[in-house]
């Protein structure tokens, strides 16, 4: 176990490496998750690795009393039983919406064809609730990834994902039309662990903020 006795849910994908950086700076060894890309449960460290989209599943329930996850997910699953403790500061990225490059304006264009908008994306939460908020009605098409292939192939008008670096949106031939959220990598913790385990989870939140203010 590591030295705060906290198993932390850690995601593998594009926040591992940034991490692991963050954990080894304050005093867990990440040596071991470094060393094996296929396991995934790490006691002598108190990892646990997963998909960023199932840490708070893991958190929620205990099985994890601590966690790392982006901001971005979290308002997908937004009614989940866990308590925000950080922004990290790490993987930032936007969800936005977007359409093709020389299209008109799809919103606009639907209102002019009294259409509704066909809109593809994986965060079907964050979307419904952005276009409910802004009194639009759209058709929400619910895909897994590369969502990007959706409006060049005529299956919707448009999407709403996630842009970092914009490289992705642009070789598809695609544009930023709106932005809906900013994204960070974000701690967080089981309710209980937090009330239970308070002075413990503290020291490893003070921790991570003051190493992502030395580190930046
Ligand atoms: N440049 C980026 N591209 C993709 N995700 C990023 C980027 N920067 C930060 N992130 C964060 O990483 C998360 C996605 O990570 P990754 O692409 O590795 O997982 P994934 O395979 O899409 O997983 P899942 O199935 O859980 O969504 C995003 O939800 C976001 O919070
Ligand atoms: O702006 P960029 O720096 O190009 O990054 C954005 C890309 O990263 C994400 O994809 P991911 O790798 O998570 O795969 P996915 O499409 O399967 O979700 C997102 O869905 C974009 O496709």
């Amino acid at each position: 176990m590591n030295r705060y006795g906290l198993r932390i849910a850690v995601p593998r994908g594009t926040m591992l490496r940034a991490s692991l950086d963050a954990l080894d700076a304050v005093g867990v060894d990440t040596a071991e998750v470094r060393e094996n890309d296929r396991k995934l449960l790490f006691e002598d460290a108190g990892i646990v690795t997963m998909r960023p989209s199932d840490v708070a599943t893991y958190v929620e329930a205990g099985a994890a009393d601590v966690g790392i996850t982006g901001k971005d997910v979290l308002m997908e699953q937004v009614g989940r039983d866990v308590v925000e403790l950080a922004d990290l500061g790490y993987g930032p990225c936007r969800i936005v919406l977007a359409s093709v490059a020389g299209d008109p304006d799809p919103a606009r264009e639907a209102l002019r064809r009294l259409g509704v908008m066909r809109v593809a994306t994986k965060y079907t939460g964050i979307a419904s609730r952005f276009f409910e908020q802004t009194g639009r009605q759209v058709e929400l098409v619910k895909v897994n990834g590369s969502v990007e292939l959706a409006p060049l192939t005529g299956l919707v008008d448009a999407i709403v994902d996630l842009t970092a670096t914009g490289t992705t949106l642009r070789e598809n031939g695609l544009v930023e039309r709106e932005q809906i959220a900013d994204s960070t990598a974000r701690l967080i913790a089981n309710p209980a662990a937090h009330r239970l385990k308070a002075a413990a989870v503290d020291e490893l939140r003070r921790a991570l903020v003051a190493q992502g203010t030395a580190a930046a």
